[in-house]
């Protein structure tokens, strides 16, 4: 029997609970209702490396206002009256998490906040870590996007500009899948020229691209797409010519300017080729002879979902590329310039150079034909070219003289300095001075004035004011 005055063996001393809460591996922190410290266990210096004697009796508003806590989850617990979770700065460089929770005596005031301080750094290390993983990651699916891309045949696409970079990424991920597409842009902007890119890098791409020309009046176009059949003298239906859809099996049927095509023809298409897709495969390993359809249209389709539920081809696409009009990617002019210089180069074999006020010139145009003008543009110079200059005036021809001299070749770097060239003389021409050139080139002054140097350009004197 156990005396009256002994312990039981479930009861425990003040002093035994001091020393257990002094065992805890978590900090523990007890202050008043008002803030003030009234014990720290042992743990606390040893995460927060701050000495005991300094933080013992003193509350937690000074230690805040010394700068030795960012902020004190005791105070706001007392504040809001309940459990508060914080992450705090100790001003020794460690990291804490704190919980405080509030002791409330029988008259509803706060007599107690305990709180409990664990140490984070090894977790902060550990998200420093995931972060930079996770930069490591994107870095190398940087690079591998990068990779992919050059894997992806492209020759001879120009695409300098942000956006049709952006459409060349778009169809190497399309190129990848059957679903129909449908290819939107200005006439002339590269659509058929983006979906052939499509086929050549698909799976398809050793079977056929068949075009539909949709500016075929209906008859022709539906004896073409569909074949010619007459009927035999029990009749049966006879084909005595292979339809251009049975001809795209295995492969892609291009339907240009899709939205031209009457709406009949168009779902009529569609049906034929899910019939066929349909057919089971000997292997049923999936349909080998299945057809991609790629529709274009020369109509503005982002965001106007009106437009592609009036044409079946274009609602019955997955997805819409969209080719941006010349005019808005004017970084691609001076290379498809010089691509198509070169080409025509490669061919007849007759050297010219391109002047900087061509290259100007072609900046300033609209190009409502998009790349197939300039491609045209580029040509119908080339012929009439007897000089060694592509240019397409008299202006030119002399400008092109004057480039002759300061000019060695037609790279790009070259092609840009007289490009930049001919705007500081004309700016300088006009505007006199280099504060107005610099006001109306959006520049310093003193950049104005620099490139006046690099470009020889006469500087106007400031006159001196008179005396007397
Ligand atoms: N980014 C480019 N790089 C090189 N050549 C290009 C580029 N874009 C277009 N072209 C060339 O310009 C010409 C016109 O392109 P394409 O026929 O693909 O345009 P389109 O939009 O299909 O024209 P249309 O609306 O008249 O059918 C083609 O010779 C094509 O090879």
């Amino acid at each position: 029997m156990p005396n009256k005055g002994s312990k039981t063996n479930t009861e425990i001393s003040l002093q035994e609970f001091i020393s257990a809460i002094n065992f805890s591996y978590d900090g523990v922190w007890i202050t008043d209702g008002e803030g003030k410290t009234l014990f720290v266990n042992n743990s606390i210096p040893r995460i927060t490396r701050l000495e005991k004697q300094l933080v013992e009796g003193k509350n937690m508003q000074d230690l805040v206002e010394q700068g030795v806590f960012d902020k004190s989850a005791t105070l706001i617990a007392i504040e809001k009256k309940e459990v508060v979770t914080i992450i705090q700065k100790v001003h020794t460089g460690v990291i804490t998490m704190v919980t405080a929770s509030p002791i409330f005596g029988n008259d509803g005031k706060i007599q107690k906040v305990i709180t409990n301080v664990r140490d984070i750094t090894e977790l902060n290390k550990l998200k420093d870590k995931i972060e930079f993983l996770e930069a490591t990651q994107a870095a190398y699916e940087k690079e591998l996007k990068e990779l992919k891309m050059k894997l992806f045949r492209s020759d001879g696409i120009i695409a300098a500009s942000h956006r049709m970079q952006d459409v060349i990424q778009t169809s190497t991920r399309l190129s990848k899948y059957d679903s129909p597409i449908t290819i939107s842009g200005e006439k002339g902007s590269g659509k058929e020229m983006i979906a052939r890119l499509i086929h050549e890098n698909s799976e398809r791409s050793q079977r056929p691209f068949i075009k539909i020309n949709c500016t075929l009046p209906a008859e022709l176009l539906i004896m073409e797409l569909f074949g010619h059949h007459t009927h035999g003298e029990h009749g049966q239906s006879i084909s005595n010519n292979a339809s251009l859809i049975e001809a795209s099996q295995g492969g892609v049927l291009y339907v240009e300017n899709a939205d031209q095509l009457p709406k009949p023809l168009q779902s009529e298409i569609i049906e034929t080729i899910e019939r066929l897709n349909k057919k089971p495969s000997p292997n049923n390993l999936g349909n080998a002879d299945s057809i991609r359809i790629i529709s274009s249209t020369a109509q503005k389709t982002d965001g106007d979902s009106s437009i592609n539920s009036k044409h079946p081809l274009l609602s019955y696409s997955v997805f819409t590329i969209e080719i941006p009009p010349l005019k808005e990617r004017p970084e691609d002019i001076p290379l498809l310039t010089k691509h198509f210089l070169d080409r025509l180069i490669n061919k007849y074999g007759k050297e010219l150079r391109i002047p900087s006020s061509t290259i100007y010139d072609f900046l300033q145009r609209p190009w409502k034909g998009n790349v197939k003008e300039l491609k045209n543009t580029i040509e119908r110079l080339y012929i009439l070219a007897d000089d060694g200059w592509l240019s397409d005036n008299l202006t030119h021809k002399a400008d092109a003289l004057k480039t002759q001299r300061n000019t060695k070749n037609t790279t790009l770097q070259s092609m840009l300095y007289e490009h930049e060239k001919s705007i500081i003389e004309k700016a300088f021409s006009r505007y006199k001075t280099s504060q107005l050139v610099a006001k109306a080139l959006g520049i310093s002054q003193a950049s104005a004035v620099r490139k006046a140097q690099k470009f020889s350009v006469p500087l106007k004197k400031r006159g001196r004011p008179k005396r007397g």
